[in-house]
């Protein structure tokens, strides 16, 4: 059973307080653009190129109609799920979004603050501003994922494997799309990189084998730690090959991120991955891909059942959550959404983020006449151009 009851709305309505956030996700992010400086709010609201993948994202959601079901007695709704043997409340993530602190100062230990205080499992990003062990901490015993950038330096990957393990990480998810950053164009008109600016290597910098590849410690010379972040941080070397290297450093499940062509998802299966991320990193890496959505539909007929997909890249309102499902993922991960609570309202504005999406999408699933996400399916959703 959810926590969030039968009448969600009432519940919401009914605190007696005027929210202090929009509830729409595009007049917070008017907001954030309003409140952030130029270059941290492009950075995060900002896509590869002519932002084609990322507008896609949004446009395919938009393509499927949801058809809803009457007089089915959706009561009582059961909208949680189980991923690698663990219930969760939900099937919502926090998706791993590094260098928070560009959204707000205490960055990800607000975000991770939220998501203890709503049990949803939280995946910390290599690129975080903070180390994994920091936001671990805050997590306590909250479900928490480390998202793995595979360094060039294979011991560092190992090293950063085995942290990760050692304070409660509970699987790993590796992120293949970014070797390398996207062309992202308003990025390069401000000259702007986070990294650059010693922001988002937090963990590099806490890691004894990467400190033991310098001369001296980052304290006393943190451009020479900077310069070699960017020669290490990137691997477009791997192959499939390389995953076994990987599986023998954990036991932990093994996600594979930013997968979209339906032979990598069944790559993925057959090199013994335990779930994958379908996603297009929300438009950031390829200008003109496939929407993350589309990827989602084709990769669940061949995939579904066999191991956990995960999705994300457009994820915005509960409507949202309901098409990924019935489309075949058995949960979603949301992005930009709450990096928009972080920056206007810290750990509250995360909150209300998260709160808002799971109470939109347990009034969709009952609207539409489902009470339990094992009854999603295609046949509840029309395509646009099915229509007549
Ligand atoms: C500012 C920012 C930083 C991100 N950093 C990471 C990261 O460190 N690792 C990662 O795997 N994905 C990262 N992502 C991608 C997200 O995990 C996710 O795939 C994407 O935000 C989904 O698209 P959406 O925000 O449009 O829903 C980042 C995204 C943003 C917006
Ligand atoms: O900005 C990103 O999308 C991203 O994934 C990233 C990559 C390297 C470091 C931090 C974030």
């Amino acid at each position: 059973m959810n926590n969030y009851g039968n009448n969600v709305q009432f519940q919401v309505y009914s605190s007696g307080r005027k929210s202090d956030l929009p509830v729409s996700f595009e007049e917070m992010e008017q907001l954030a653009h309003e409140q952030l400086d130029e270059s941290s709010f492009y950075y995060i609201a900002g896509g590869a190129g002519k932002e084609r993948s990322m507008k896609e994202n949004r446009l395919a959601f938009d393509q499927w109609k949801i058809v809803p079901r009457m007089l089915r007695n959706v009561s009582e709704r059961d909208i949680s799920v189980k991923l690698f043997g663990k219930t969760y409340q939900s099937p919502i993530l926090f998706a791993p979004i590094g260098v928070q602190t560009i959204a707000h100062p205490n960055g990800e230990l607000e975000s991770a603050e939220a998501a203890a205080a709503l049990k949803i499992p939280y995946i910390a990003s290599t690129a975080a501003s903070f180390s994994l062990e920091k936001i671990a901490d805050v997590l306590d015993d909250s479900p928490k994922w480390f998202q793995l950038y595979w360094s060039n330096d294979m011991d560092i990957t190992a090293s950063m494997v085995k942290r990760a393990e050692k304070c409660g990480y509970e699987a790993i998810v590796v992120t293949l799309d970014t070797p390398m950053m996207g062309w992202r164009e308003k990025d390069i008109e401000n000259a702007y990189l986070p990294f650059l600016l010693g922001q988002g290597i937090a963990n590099y910098l806490e890691d004894p084998v990467f400190c033991s590849r310098l001369n001296v410690s980052p304290k006393e010379d943190i451009e020479s730690a900077i310069l070699l972040w960017t020669r290490l941080f990137g691997n477009p070397a791997l192959t499939w090959d390389d995953l076994a290297f990987l599986r023998k450093q954990t036991n932990l499940p093994i996600l594979l991120k930013g997968i979209l062509h339906k032979e990598d998802a069944k790559l993925a299966y057959e090199s013994g991955m335990d779930g994958i991320i379908v996603s297009n990193h929300g438009g950031r890496q390829v200008d003109g891909t496939i929407s993350s959505l589309d990827a989602l539909e084709m990769i669940s007929k061949e995939l579904k059942g066999k191991i956990p997909i995960l999705f994300d890249s457009g994820i915005r309102r509960g409507a949202d959550v309901y098409k990924a499902l019935a489309l075949g993922a058995n949960s979603v991960l949301i992005g930009r959404p709450f990096m928009y609570g972080l920056a206007l309202g810290g750990k509250d504005g995360v909150m209300q983020v998260m709160k808002n999406i799971i109470a939109d999408f347990d009034l969709t699933m009952a609207l539409s006449g489902q009470k339990s996400i094992s009854e999603l399916n295609a046949s509840l959703l029309i395509k646009e151009s099915n229509l007549s």
